[in-house]
């Protein structure tokens, strides 16, 4: 497929989910860095984000709870160019009622080739990037060329 490059702004629009064995986990993560945190928009969904705002005081727009469509929500906002960076600590030794939307999020940030950390090593190294504070580029398929494609 052909790809177009486009902007990651520096001011990043952020989702910060994390499954229920996780949850503190992120927490205690948004904790220690929320001073990078509070420069950028932050997405999460419904308990996570409400966990994040009481923990850290940080403003967080908050989705549907994961198992209720939340997961599906972020995919959604990912696929729109409106979430550009994923935080998701999912856990690997519990199993999920709603898998299927945690994969679809999943592959949809690797579709629209955002960064992701699925873990606290990732995301560590992720918010220590000077490029946290800069605009970046990402090379994404071209949606228009795609379309016109398919209709020829
Ligand atoms: O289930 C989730 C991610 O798959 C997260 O949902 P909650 O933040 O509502 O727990």
């Amino acid at each position: 497929m052909e790809q177009i490059t486009t902007a990651i702004p520096a001011k990043k629009s952020i989702a910060l989910v994390a499954h229920d064995g996780k949850k503190s986990a992120l927490t205690l993560w948004c904790q220690k860095h929320q001073d990078v945190l509070s420069q950028h928009n932050l997405y999460g969904t419904g308990t996570t984000g409400h966990l994040i705002e009481k923990t850290t005081g940080l403003a967080v727009e908050k989705l549907l709870s994961g198992p209720m469509g939340g997961d599906q929500q972020l995919g959604a906002k990912i696929a729109e160019h409106e979430v550009n960076l994923l935080i998701f600590f999912w856990d690997p030794l519990a199993s999920q009622p709603h898998d299927p939307d945690v994969k679809a999020l999943l592959r949809l940030a690797a579709v629209w080739n955002i960064p992701v950390a699925c873990n606290e090593a990732t995301a560590d190294m992720l918010i220590a990037s000077e490029l946290m504070s800069q605009q970046i580029h990402r090379t994404i398929p071209d949606y228009h060329n795609y379309l016109a494609d398919r209709l020829d």
